[in-house]
């Protein structure tokens, strides 16, 4: 056949014996002498394999064009006259029994689980794999806001981390799409992560759990706390919007070991909080809502401020400030309380005193703030709206307080801050001069604190005198002999000795006495504080808890 090139046939039809027969024949080395020889005499158009042909790059390549052409020409005609239908049949079926089988998995896990409710389990791996950056790590990200004190890392798209998990490899990846809608359509991510077949169930039951777990825990260390407060003087941040608090970082660096406690009291505290933010399903059970309350009391500058940030930083939950004095009407307290978030501590403050309640002149009902008002959100409203919520109520004075106040299921759990006894100072003395066992002075001012009553904070404030361990013990023993003498002279001034300020104190709260008095004998509801509770009742109705023995 004229203009026909045998050569190039030659070289397909030995590569196509190749690839079925698995022969002697390579296409990178054709072996000639294992082609068989064409027949004498034949001659085209019968197929015929001249003897002795040259094979050259150029051949080759011709070869491959000759077959890429003819190749291109089947599917065409495969195309047109076989239907679509079977054609795509045939491309599974061949995609099926020519692809090894695979022993990997892919789980995609997407930013949304429709709508635009959050997948928790993107989110959770987001955080949870911020931790798993190292040093076979290509990319990632760094970020800082205003309002954040450190780095801020995160996983760059695309970028591939691997996990190990009890004995099992696991690879992430995050895939990022470009948005396809129009204006507001915001990217769409999602994670694929990789495993071995057979530890499908090992990932939905143990490790996805766990990596849920992991970063909530991580959520929380990393949580700021906030103190919300009704007046704020640095007003609303952008979290604020709307609502009626503003609110700044909490900065009190307060933890439970640098609270001048006594150990016990202090640990029924910390397990009483790790039961209860364990104890959601708990509750549910019994039909409670979930919170807690807490009562401190004890004379001015024993703690009680101290423990509540303490709690918050522990707990990292927000503390909102609810100073009853600036609240009107119960309208209004319940508008704040509905402002408040899950996970967050209502303290009042100095409930004895600060609970002058503002009676309106005019209208009834919600136009007033009442003690039934209060009480009504910490057992009513309260119980409805939010969840993981503890309220602590403050006072120098647990005596004056309304016996209603203090009902079982209200203040669960009542803590005395107490003056400065030993166990007391040993911490404050570790805390503020390092002194971890014994110093020759600590015999002769624990004596002194078992006859003289200081706070701990006037102790704090006599340990930071002197960095010099035995020039500030040499003062705080100064000091408590100071004080032993002045009270000897003036124990008939009562029992916070000469210290004007508190006699003011306790002065002012006695007028008050006074005011409740004048507020009952009106028939008012509005005083919240009391001046005929008698403490034993009221003791052991509460099965009170005292951590007095400082
Ligand atoms: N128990 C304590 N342990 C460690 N430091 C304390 C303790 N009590 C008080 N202090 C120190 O004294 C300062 C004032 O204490 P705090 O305001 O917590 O007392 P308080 O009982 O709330 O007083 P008040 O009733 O006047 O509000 C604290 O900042 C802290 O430095």
């Amino acid at each position: 056949m004229e203009g026909f090139d045998w050569q190039l046939w030659k070289i397909y039809v030995v590569s196509f014996q190749k690839a079925n027969a698995n022969g002697n024949y390579s296409l990178g080395g054709l072996r000639r002498e294992s082609c068989p020889k064409p027949k004498p005499n034949f001659e085209p158009p019968v197929m015929a394999f001249p003897a002795e042909i040259p094979w050259t790059a150029s051949s080759l390549f011709s070869a491959y064009a000759s077959f890429a052409a003819f190749m291109m020409l089947l599917r065409s005609v495969a195309n047109d006259l076989i239907p679509s239908f079977v054609l795509s049949f045939l491309q599974s079926t061949l995609q099926h029994l020519f692809t090894p089988s695979t022993t990997e998995m892919t789980i995609v896990i997407e930013n949304q689980c429709g709508g635009l409710v959050r997948n928790e389990v993107h989110d959770a791996a987001e955080t949870y794999l911020r931790t798993k950056i190292g040093p076979s790590t290509e990319r990632f990200k760094v970020s800082k806001t205003p309002r954040q004190k450190i780095l801020g890392i995160g996983i760059e798209k695309n970028q591939a981390i691997t996990d190990a998990f009890r004995g099992s490899r696991f690879d992430w990846k995050l895939v990022s799409v470009e948005p396809q809608g129009g204006y507001g359509c915001g990217e769409k991510t999602y994670f694929e992560l990789t495993f071995n077949k057979k530890l499908k169930e090992k990932v939905l039951s143990e490790y996805l759990p766990f990596v849920l777990d992991k970063a909530k825990e991580i959520k929380d260390n990393e949580r700021i706390v906030k103190l919300h407060s009704m007046n704020c003087p640095y007003g609303k941040n952008e979290f604020d919007r709307g609502s009626v608090w503003g609110s700044v970082n909490l900065e009190h660096p307060v933890t439970f070991d640098k609270l001048a406690m006594d150990p016990d009291g202090k640990k029924a505290l910390i397990d009483d909080l790790n039961r209860f933010v364990t104890r959601k399903e708990y509750y549910k059970k019994v039909g409670k809502a979930w919170k807690r309350g807490y009562l401190l009391y004890g004379p001015p500058g024993t703690g009680k401020s101290s423990l509540v940030a303490a709690m918050a930083n522990y707990l990292k939950y927000d503390i909102y400030d609810l100073e009853l004095t600036s609240v009107y009407s119960n309208l209004e307290l319940k508008k704040k309380m509905m402002a408040t978030t899950n996970r967050s501590i209502v303290v009042i403050e100095d409930i004895d005193c600060s609970a002058e309640i503002k009676d309106q002149d005019h209208g009834i009902g919600n136009s007033k703030l009442t003690l039934s008002g209060l009480l009504n959100f910490i057992d009513g409203l309260w119980s409805s709206c939010g969840d993981e919520r503890i309220i602590v109520f403050t006072t120098n004075h647990k005596d004056r307080l309304d016996p209603a106040l203090l009902r079982p299921g209200r203040m669960d759990m009542h803590i005395h801050m107490s003056f400065c006894k030993n166990k007391g100072f040993r911490i404050l003395a570790k805390n503020y001069l390092g002194i971890e066992d014994h110093h020759w002075l600590f015999d002769e001012i624990e004596a002194l604190l078992e006859v003289v009553e200081v706070t701990p904070a006037e102790m704090a404030e006599e340990l930071m005198k002197n960095e010099d361990a035995d020039v500030a013990l040499n003062g705080v023993v100064n000091f408590l002999n100071r004080r032993k003498l002045e009270a000897d002279d003036n124990k008939e001034k009562g029992k916070y000795g000469d210290n004007n300020e508190r006699e003011g104190k306790i002065t002012n709260n006695k007028k008050e006495e006074g005011k409740i008095a004048d507020g009952k004998d009106e028939g008012k509801s509005v005083r919240l504080g009391a001046d005929d509770i008698e403490e034993e009742k009221t003791e052991s109705a509460q099965q009170c808890r005292d951590y007095s023995r400082l």
